[in-house]
Parts: C-alpha cells; sequence; structure tokens
C-alpha cells in the first residue's frame, strides 16, 4: 500500500516525540514540521504555520501537535479545511463541540479529522466505553499519576507571565484502592487528585498567576492545586522530567460473580507514548480518508486493525 506522507504542526514535546516517531515506521515518511517560529533544532524542513495551504498536495495527514488550552480551540478547524488531521485535544468538557467544528471543517473539504488521540483522551477512552459496556452495572474510576500532565503544563505556560511551568498530578492512594475494591461509587476525578504546579515568574507577578491558575475551569477549577515559584536554575535542574501514567479501573458483578477489568500505563517520557498513539490513530486517518471516510471521529469510532501497519489477515491470525 502506499506509503503515508505526514507532516507536523507545532513543535514542542509532542512536536518533536512525533517527529521521532514518525520516522520509525516504515509506512511513513515525514514531509515536514510546520511552526510559528522560523529556527527550529531539527534537520526536518521547517516550513511557516501560516505557509500550509501551499503544502495541500503533498501531505495525506497532518498531526496537530499544538496547545490544547489555546491552539487548538483557535487553529484546529483551519487545519481540517486543507488536511485531513489528528490531534491529542485534552480539554474534555469540549469534546463533543471540538468534533462537531471538526466535522464541519473537514467534511466541507473532504478531509477526515481525528480527534481526542492520545491516552486520555484515546486509549483510556477506549477501555472506559469497552470495560463499562460488559457490566449491567458498572463501578469505574480513572486515575492520573504521579507525572507530568502536558495539557495542565500547556494551559498554565499560557497564564501571562508564566516564563516556565510543570503541573504534577498526583492521585489518592486511599482512593486506588477504594476503587481496586469496587468501592469508589463516591469518588471523582476532583476528590482523587491533587495538583501541583511548579512555575517561574516574576515576583510581582505571582499572586496574580497563582489566582488565575488555580481558578481555571475545566484544567484546575475545582481541584485541590497548589502552586510553587522557583528559580530558572532550579526549574532547569530539577523539573525537565515528564514522566506519567494512569490506570482505569472497573468493577462489577456479573450474575453473580465479581470481575475486575484494570487498563494501565506507566509512561518514561508522557510525550512519547503520546505520540506514539497520535501517530498510530494518524494511520487509521489517513487509510479511513482513502476509503472515503470524511469528517471527524473519536477514538471510539475507530475499528483496532486500522492502527497497526500489519494486514488485517495477518492480525486475525496471530492476534485473536
Ligand atoms: N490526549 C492525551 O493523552 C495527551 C494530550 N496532550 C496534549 O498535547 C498538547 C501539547 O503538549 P506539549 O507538546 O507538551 O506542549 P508544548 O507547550 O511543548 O507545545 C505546544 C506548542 O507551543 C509551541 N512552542 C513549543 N515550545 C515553544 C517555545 N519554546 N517557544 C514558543 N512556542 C513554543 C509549539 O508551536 P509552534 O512550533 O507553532 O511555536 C507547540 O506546538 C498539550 O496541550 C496536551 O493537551 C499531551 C499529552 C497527552
Ligand atoms: N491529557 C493528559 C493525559 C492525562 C494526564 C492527566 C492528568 O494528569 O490530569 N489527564 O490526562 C496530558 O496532557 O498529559
Amino acid at each position: 500500500t502506499k506509503r503515508i506522507r505526514a507532516a507536523i504542526a507545532g513543535y514542542g514535546n509532542l512536536g518533536r516525540s512525533a517527529e521521532k516517531l514518525i520516522r520509525a515506521q516504515d509506512d511513513m515518511d515525514l514531509v515536514g514540521i510546520f511552526s510559528r517560529r522560523s529556527s527550529l533544532d531539527t534537520d526536518a524542513p521547517v516550513f511557516p504555520a501560516d505557509s500550509a495551504a501551499q503544502h495541500a498536495d503533498d501531505i495525506d495527514v497532518v498531526l496537530l501537535c499544538l496547545g490544547s488550552a489555546t491552539d487548538i480551540p483557535e487553529q484546529a478547524t483551519g487545519w481540517a479545511e486543507l488536511f485531513t488531521t489528528v490531534d491529542t485535544y485534552d480539554n474534555h468538557a469540549d469534546i463533543p463541540g471540538h468534533r462537531a467544528r471538526m466535522d464541519a471543517a473537514a467534511r466541507a473539504n473532504g478531509h477526515t479529522a481525528m480527534v481526542g488521540t492520545g491516552w486520555d483522551p484515546g486509549l483510556f477512552s477506549v477501555n472506559r466505553t469497552m470495560a463499562e459496556a460488559l457490566f449491567p452495572s458498572a463501578q469505574q474510576n480513572t486515575f492520573w499519576g504521579l507525572g507530568a500532565s502536558q495539557g495542565h503544563s500547556d494551559a498554565v505556560r499560557r497564564v501571562p507571565g508564566v516564563q516556565r511551568a510543570v503541573q504534577y498530578t498526583i492521585p489518592s492512594d486511599d482512593a486506588l484502592q477504594a476503587a481496586r475494591r469496587g468501592d469508589g461509587a463516591d469518588i471523582t476525578a476532583h476528590t482523587a487528585h491533587r495538583r501541583e504546579v511548579v512555575a517561574v515568574a516574576e515576583e510581582s507577578e505571582q499572586e496574580r498567576i497563582r489566582e488565575q491558575i488555580v481558578t481555571m475551569p475545566n484544567y484546575f477549577e475545582p481541584y485541590e492545586t497548589t502552586v510553587e515559584f522557583v528559580s530558572v536554575e532550579e526549574f532547569e535542574k530539577n523539573h525537565q522530567g515528564l514522566p506519567h501514567g494512569g490506570r482505569v479501573i472497573t468493577t462489577g458483578d456479573l450474575g453473580g460473580s465479581l470481575s475486575t477489568v484494570e487498563f494501565s500505563l506507566e509512561l518514561e517520557r508522557n510525550p512519547d507514548f503520546t505520540a506514539a498513539a497520535q501517530v498510530a490513530y494518524a494511520r487509521a486517518a489517513a487509510r479511513m480518508n482513502r476509503s472515503g471516510q470524511v469528517g471527524a471521529f473519536t477514538v471510539l469510532e475507530v475499528a483496532p486493525y486500522l492502527l497497526s501497519p500489519i494486514p488485517l489477515d495477518e492480525l486475525i491470525a496471530r492476534d485473536v
């Protein structure tokens, strides 16, 4: 089958991981990287983001590695008008709205828009739906961390005056144990996690910045959130790692017997794993577009075999 010509929009943690993972694929070529900045530390071709239309015929799918806090809402439909796209948009409350807007933009131009890929949203979404569907009455809880959330870190970096930032998500062990026992009914994401922000900003700006972070809808309000300001030296020394992970725990009774489903991830580097999922969904998006499936799709609407470069009959013989 024809090789997939992929491009990246946005060169941050996720974009850098997507670059190395696209290059690791036997069925994909990296056409180039679109950025709002002119000089990037890469040997790949770099194109100005606002020149994207000139490359429309040379690219099968663009991985939108932009920030979800402001970039995706501002830019994603514009990309979907020009290309088949794959994003990792993670403002969960806005996924239905984002899917509808991307569907209109993609469909009007014969493109496919794969939205909310990655691990949450993404692989965790697939597991939540599949596991819950097995039980007449399921108890399901999602936990993240301890680790560095890129979406929350991007959201903090977008607060004026923030020079560096990372957000760590800390799950409650008691909540985790309760969920494993099937006692998770009263547990919510907001009661099961604390959020700790470490940031660099001028002293005079810190109080305003703290207030803007802890009251930020969707990403922070109403979580218990702390904000610690450190020097740029301290930040560069101690806060460069981006480990993360999490688990979805689903329990229930099946006519008199108890079952538990647990899907867990341990990620040495959050952007590398997220990019791996985004690249696999880019393969699916390119294939779906070639077969005439236009419009927007979430991960719940993608047949698993489309993620793999291995032919379906071989997967059936090997994995079923
Ligand atoms: N669904 C999921 O499971 C996951 C989703 N994500 C999502 O991925 C998004 C991107 O994360 P991440 O890559 O860590 O975010 P970054 O802040 O590293 O990058 C976001 C954008 O900011 C711009 N940028 C990056 N570095 C700089 C810089 N030094 N100066 C100026 N601009 C810069 C880039 O665009 P440009 O090159 O155009 O300047 C880049 O695309 C997150 O917002 C999150 O929502 C992340 C992990 C998991
Ligand atoms: N989208 C998240 C992926 C997971 C991590 C997370 C959190 O720590 O709140 N929620 O979802 C990210 O950007 O890292």
